[in-house]
């Protein structure tokens, strides 16, 4: 049989008896359908059959799982069956349910369904006569219950009541007629089966207990499960009520805050808009008002326009007379030229000429050079022979000496009394080049004026050529103011008297007369010369006397630093130097007298050819650059190669950067000059003219240089064929 919750429950055995399937008969379970089966067999109608037939399909269509009971839900699946409604089937339903738990079992179903069904249904067009027949059936059926229990009697019905009460069968049995006629069915034909229907009935109905209250607590259960599901269900729904109110909310408020967006981009936008329109309108304003403004100006140009054509008219006219204007300047111009060009044309002549007179000069100059070196030597040779018939005659009249109380002259003096041989090389020169006493010489060695004896006039023709007398030349001549001092101590006459002073020689030397100081011509100096420096009027003749030249490029300042070194003063503004020109500047180096020769070239290119003549026997030379003027730095190396084509390397360098006072304009940095004076084995000074920074310095070092360089040569001479070495100037 099966219980509401679908377990099967087994058929009751007797005691001692195997369980195994007895045959059919033999106290066999009984389902209650099983029973309305027999009764369906014992009473078969048609009727009953279709009902039972159609109430089993309906159970089965509504348990489609099986379960072996039906739930409410369940029952709507008869909707498509039958033709019901939902709240019909759900009234059916409350219908069946006789003990109201809410299931319904088999029982509940086909009895109930029955009664439902029949009650219920109209009388549909099937067939009356099935109808009436079942209707007869049930009638029958009923009848024949009532029949049995008529024939009931009452100790059967008090032993059937007592047995159902002893089996507590009206808590689990809804109906027990079945079972009452089958009990008394039994008592009737198998009294022997009655106890054993009994004691199947006491399991059945203990089971039932059981089963019920199983099914009690199931439904308890179930109904605590349900209502905890309902609540559940009731929770979950209300949470998905929730969620979908702040789902709908959220939606909302999204909504609300994208249309807000929305509205606000929507409203920058006008904003925009509204802005760009604003700017559209000023700019139309701006470029109105540039129209008009153009308007406006195109008239005032048209004005203009016209103003400046009549000056263009003007200016053409003026230009017009302008260009004869410049025609005839132009051609005044070309006049000024040609006259130019005659007066450089007869300036060259002049040079040419003071060239050529030069060449003349110099090539005299070196006759002279050559007659007066044999002079020279034949006069050191008589002078030797003079010294040994001295030192003889000395011997012999020594005693004699006793008698001289006053010192005689110089030893030249008295061999020029003794001998009466040796006149002053100035009376010699006279005779020989036949020039009078006392003039002056101008730059190119002619005598500047003539002057009769004792007139101090010019004679007559003025100043003519003359053969020359003494000389101014770089080569053996001494100082040119022994000239005018009238005294005519040659140099090499001086250094005798004092290699005899050296020498110790007691002998009183006579006081030179006094040189002349004042010059006996208003210049006294040959042309382009400058005055004496002070230091030439010194009384002691010069030990040595070198010819130094000085070279470099135009203004770099050779004339302003030999008038610094010689008068110890800075003229700005000096004229550049023509040809050439020097000075004379007596130094005491170490104890003796240095006489240094500075000839002044001109810097200027159009007088190289005549100062390169100059360099030719130089004793020394300086180069002279300016130090703010990179380019005569640059010219130091064709100066120094110039130098070096005219005298070689033999001569001693000095390499002078002047303008040092003008630092800030400084182009050529002081590495620089010392870097190619030691290339170049010079001397090397930074000077400045103005300042008279190491002007002095400067050729001092020169100067003793060169003596110390004579001194070697010197020694070497006498020590006879050693090779005199060259000293670097730079020690
Ligand atoms: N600041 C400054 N200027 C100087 C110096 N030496 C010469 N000068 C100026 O430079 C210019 C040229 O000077 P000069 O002595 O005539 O130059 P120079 O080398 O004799 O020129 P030439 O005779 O043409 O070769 C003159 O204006 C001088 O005043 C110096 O040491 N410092
Ligand atoms: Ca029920
Ligand atoms: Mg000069």
């Amino acid at each position: 049989m099966a219980a509401p919750d679908g377990r099967v429950v087994s058929r009751p055995q007797r005691l001692g008896q195997g369980s195994g399937q007895g045959p059919k008969g033999s106290g066999a379970c009984l389902h209650p359908l099983d029973s309305l089966e027999q009764k369906e067999t014992q009473e078969q109608t048609s009727g009953q059959l279709v009902m039972l037939r159609k109430a089993q399909e309906f159970f089965q269509t509504c348990d489609a799982e099986g379960k072996g009971f039906i739930a409410r839900k369940d029952m709507q699946r008869l909707h498509k069956e039958l033709p019901l409604s939902l709240e019909e089937l759900e009234d059916v339903f409350d219908a069946l349910d006789a003990d109201g738990n809410g299931y319904l079992t088999p029982q509940e179903f086909t009895t109930g369904f029955s009664h439902f069904f029949f009650s219920q249904n109209n009388p549909s067009q099937e067939d009356a006569g099935e109808q009436v027949a079942q209707r007869h059936e049930e009638k029958v059926y009923l009848s024949r219950g009532d029949e049995d229990l008529g024939e009931m009697g009452e100790d059967e019905e008090a032993q059937f009541r007592m047995l159902m009460d002893r089996l507590g069968a009206q808590k689990v049995l809804e109906d027990e007629s079945d079972v009452k006629q089958l009990w008394l069915q039994l008592k009737k034909e198998e009294p022997h089966l009655l106890s054993n229907f009994e004691d199947f009935l006491t399991r059945i109905i203990s089971q039932l207990q059981e089963a019920h209250e199983e099914k009690n607590e199931l439904e308890c259960a179930l109904k605590r499960k349900i209502a905890a599901y309902d609540e559940e269900i009731q929770h979950l729904y209300e949470e998905m009520e929730q969620q979908i109110k702040s789902e709908k909310e959220q939606f909302l408020l999204k909504d609300t805050e994208r249309f807000q967006a929305r509205s606000q981009e929507l409203e920058q936008k006008l904003l925009c808009k509204e802005q760009e329109l604003e700017q559209l309108t000023q700019k139309q304003k701006r470029l109105e008002g540039q129209c008009t403004a153009l308007h406006h100006d195109k008239h005032e140009t048209k004005a203009e326009n016209t103003k400046l054509k009549l000056t263009n008219q003007e200016l053409a006219r003026e230009l017009e007379r302008t260009s004869w204007e410049l025609q005839d300047a132009q051609q005044q111009l070309e006049s000024l030229q040609q006259e130019a060009c005659k007066l450089h044309q007869e300036k060259e002549m002049e040079v040419y000429r003071v060239t050529e007179s030069l060449q003349r000069e110099k090539a005299g100059l070196l006759k002279q050079l050559d007659f007066l070196r044999e002079r020279n030597k034949h006069l050191r040779d008589e002078r030797d022979i003079c010294f040994q018939k001295n030192k003889a005659a000395k011997a012999n009249t020594a005693a004699s000496r006793a008698s001289w109380k006053k010192r005689s002259g110089s030893v030249i003096g008295k061999y020029v009394d003794s001998r009466g041989i040796l006149r002053s090389q100035s009376e010699e020169e006279e005779e020989v080049f036949g020039i009078p006493r006392r003039s002056s010489l101008g730059l190119s060695g002619y005598p500047l004026t003539e002057e009769e004896p004792g007139t101090g006039e010019p004679g007559p023709g003025g100043p003519y050529p003359r053969p020359l007398r003494r000389i101014i030349s770089i080569e053996e001549d001494p100082l040119p103011q022994l000239l005018d001092g009238g005294f005519e101590q040659p140099l090499s006459k001086c250094s005798e008297e004092e290699e005899v002073s050296d020498q110790g020689v007691q002998g009183q030397i006579p006081e030179a007369p006094p040189l002349k100081l004042t010059p006996t011509s208003p210049r006294g100096q040959p042309v382009g010369k400058e005055a004496l420096c002070k230091e030439e009027s010194s009384a002691s003749a010069p030990d040595r006397l070198f010819k130094i030249v000085f070279v470099g490029n135009s203004a770099v300042g050779k004339t302003s630093f030999l008038r610094r070194f010689c008068e110890d003063r800075f003229s700005p503004g000096m004229a550049a130097t023509v040809g050439i020109d020097y000075r004379v500047k007596t130094l005491n180096v170490d104890n003796s007298q240095v006489a240094l020769q500075l000839w002044d070239t001109a810097g200027q290119e159009r007088y190289r050819c005549i100062t390169q003549q100059f360099f030719r026997k130089a004793d020394g030379v300086i180069v002279m650059y300016d130090l703010t003027d990179k380019q005569s730095f640059l010219s130091v190396r064709r100066w120094l190669s110039s130098v070096e084509e005219a005298v070689g390397d033999r001569v001693p360098v000095l390499l002078l950067g002047n303008k040092l006072d003008n630092e800030k304009e400084r182009e050529v940095p002081r590495g620089l000059g010392e870097q190619l004076a030691t290339e170049n084995n010079l001397i090397f000074y930074e000077c400045s003219a103005y300042s008279g920074h190491n002007t002095k310095e400067s050729l001092l070092h020169l100067a003793r240089f060169l003596k110390e360089q004579e001194d070697t040569v010197r020694e070497d001479t006498i020590q006879v064929g050693h090779p005199a070495k060259k000293k670097s100037c730079c020690g």
